[in-house]
């Protein structure tokens, strides 16, 4: 019945064909649940950097540069930017990786606003973010505010009061929870933070290609992420920051590297920082993973924002109904807000038993991932996921529990 529905949900996609542009893999997978983690190769990519070492790398060589690498970090932060980010051209770079980025941009709002002394972030951060915070706050004698907000429910700016006021530098949030997907109000959050003359930097890891994201219109300072998820840009491929303008001729990061002086080619004495966004830039661009990530964000501007959004609430409307029918009756809850319009695109089922289970199910040939303490997530990733990989995932994890009891 529900493998039915699901397969109906399947004909209707007005995305299915999009899984055909990906390399297929093999029939080791069952279903992939873990695109949240790492996105599936699209096959335009391995085009791309064929093309690449042929014909640039394999045949103009070191003139390479100048003809075309040198400006991909600017030429594809702007493609990003501009298309998923709703972010004005010349805001958006890409490079680094998103833990880099997060310290350039967290160390260079902290110099914007001199004299103050808090950072504040939550609890509930992913790790990287969190660690970064408490380096730079050890680094710069700063004092760390921490947020509690609900484990499964998103950063309300409400939430906000005991935590923000006049010596408050600097706010870092995720803009989607890595546990639970909670979506925090970027807008509303922004508001409060300039409130009390205050900077924010967001992490858009689990939203960049995921739900649409208004950089702009939020009056956000600074925002980081990584490709390699919804963006489906490779492992270890580079991130990438935005600098709002409002910002950018004051803003210094602290990675003085000569791709982001002025005329890095002239090699003269002392830093001077390029102009615009391009000063946030530190070292020689990864060339690979530039021309991955610029696939990546083909496919889903061609495939659009608004349409991966609307497939993903109905993938994780479909496994969240899964999951209220057969796995609540056996011990799992939700661990992601109810409301489709409070989540991203992955669901976490949380279980006592569940990092037993989660490696049960991926030794099963489905893709999972586990997060501490007790959650499952089922990542939905609207260009490769089909709806029949969710009762297919639901039922083997049923399976599974009602076996070990
Ligand atoms: C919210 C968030 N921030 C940061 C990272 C990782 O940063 P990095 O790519 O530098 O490892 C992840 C995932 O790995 C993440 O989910
Ligand atoms: N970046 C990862 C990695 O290098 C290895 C394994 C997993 C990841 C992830 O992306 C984890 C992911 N950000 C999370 O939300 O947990």
């Amino acid at each position: 019945m529900t493998r039915r529905l699901a397969r109906q949900l399947d004909e209707q996609d007005p995305l299915a064909d999009y899984l055909d542009r990906f390399l297929p893999g093999d029939d080791s997978v069952r279903a992939y649940l873990d695109g949240n983690s790492l996105g599936r190769p699209p096959k335009a990519t391995v085009a791309a950097i064929e093309d690449c070492l042929h014909k640039q790398w394999g045949t103009r060589l070191i003139r390479s540069w100048t003809e075309e690498w040198l400006a991909l970090p600017t030429v594809v932060g702007d493609e990003l930017g501009t298309t998923v980010l709703r972010a004005a051209p010349g805001q958006t770079v890409v490079a680094d990786s998103t833990t880099v980025c997060l310290y350039k941009l967290l160390r260079a709002a902290c110099a914007l606003r001199p004299g103050r002394t808090e950072i504040v972030t939550d609890v509930h951060n992913f790790p990287t973010d969190r660690y970064v915070v408490e380096g730079i706050a050890s680094e710069l004698g700063m004092t760390l505010r921490w947020l509690e907000p609900p484990i499964r429910g998103g950063i309300t700016p409400e939430l906000l009061a005991p935590v923000l006021g006049a010596q408050t530098a600097v706010v870092t949030f995720s803009h989607v929870a890595y546990q639970s997907a909670a979506i925090a109000d970027m807008a509303g959050i922004t508001a409060r933070v300039h409130d009390v003359g205050a900077l924010v930097v967001w992490d858009l890891c689990h939203s960049a290609g995921a739900i649409p994201v208004d950089l702009d219109t939020a009056r956000a300072d600074f925002a980081v992420g990584c490709t390699y998820k919804y963006l489906n840009g490779g492992p270890g491929a580079p991130a990438f920051l935005y600098v709002n303008h409002a910002v950018q001729e004051r803003f210094h990061q602290p990675i003085q590297g000569w791709i982001g002086r002025a005329d890095p080619f002239a090699m003269a004495q002392g830093y001077l920082p390029a102009p615009g966004v391009s000063r946030a830039l530190s070292g020689t661009p990864n060339v690979l993973g530039l021309i991955a990530v610029r696939e990546g964000v083909r496919l889903v501007t061609e495939a659009g924002i608004e349409r991966i959004r609307a497939k993903g609430i109905a993938l994780t409307e479909l496994a969240v109904r899964l999951t209220e029918q057969h796995l609540a009756p056996l011990g799992f809850t939700l661990g992601s807000p109810r409301r489709a319009e409070d989540r991203g695109n992955h669901i976490t089922i949380c279980h006592p038993n569940g990092k037993a289970l989660a490696e049960q199910l991926t030794a099963a040939g489905i893709l999972v991932d586990f997060r501490e303490p007790d959650g499952i997530r089922f990542g939905c990733s609207p260009l490769t996921t089909r709806f029949s990989d969710l009762p297919v995932a639901v039922e083997a994890l049923a399976d599974l529990a009602s076996a070990t009891g």
